[in-house]
């Protein structure tokens, strides 16, 4: 009978992403996440190079997958980030096309992820040319300064209800305060942070990264 409980409960998925010191992709794992970012992207504060993302992903325990995101690399720069740091999951994070992020899945095997920037009911509607292209889609705030990790948040009625043909998840401007509504609102089965747990831009907390898993276990204890 407690085992049938136990089983029933929803352990939601944690993503903490744009980590770039060993320390935090510790705190990160001994905090809860179940997924680890690793950006390479230029222009964001977050960027780290491929050689200093391989380091740190071989500090991460096989429970816990390491996802590399890319913004509109091309097939050198992608191979080249597949090769070196040997990630679980790719997370396109530009316009990557279905057709493109269909062929890096199946040419690597490996677990493709893609941001989708969720505008309105039409914009939800259009996502659903990826279905059957990647394995799960990441729903965050149109691009702005950056094409994510701008640490804003969407309206998350628009996920309220819907009924997603595959695995998903929420990200853009969550944080502590706001996560247990978010996951109230959407239901969504994944979180996504960065800006939400630094200190500065670029600058995770360790404190923060483990209040926001804190939040979000005691919502799913909550349910
Ligand atoms: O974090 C970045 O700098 C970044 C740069 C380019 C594309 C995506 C980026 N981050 C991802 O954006 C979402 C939301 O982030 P935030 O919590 O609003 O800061 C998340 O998937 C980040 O990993």
């Amino acid at each position: 009978m407690y085992g049938i409980i136990l089983n029933q409960q929803q352990r939601s998925l944690i993503k903490i992403c744009g980590l770039s010191t060993e320390e935090t992709v510790d705190a990160a794992i001994a905090a809860g996440a179940t997924h680890i970012g690793l950006v390479h992207f230029e222009k964001s504060p977050r960027h780290i190079s491929l050689e200093d993302a391989a380091k740190l992903r071989r500090r991460v325990p096989a429970e816990v997958k390491v996802v590399q995101l890319l913004v509109n690399a091309d097939p050198k720069l992608t191979s080249q980030a597949i090769a070196t740091v040997r990630p679980d999951v790719i997370q396109f994070h530009g316009s990557e096309t279905p057709e493109w992020v269909k062929i890096v899945r199946k040419q690597t095997g490996l677990e493709v992820w893609k941001a989708f920037g969720l505008r309105d009911q039409a914009s939800l509607e259009s996502s659903s040319r990826y279905v059957g292209a990647i394995d799960r889609i990441l729903f965050d705030t149109p691009a702005k300064a950056l094409p994510g990790g701008n640490g804003v948040a969407f309206d998350w009625s628009l996920l309220a209800g819907h009924d997603h043909p595959i695995p998903w998840g929420l990200a853009g401007g969550l944080d502590t305060e706001n996560v247990t509504e978010a996951l109230k609102t959407t239901n969504t089965p994944l979180v996504d942070v960065s800006s939400g747990v630094e200190s500065a831009p670029g600058v995770k907390d360790v404190d923060k990264i483990a209040a926001f898993c804190q939040a979000v276990r005691e919502f799913d204890a909550s349910r």
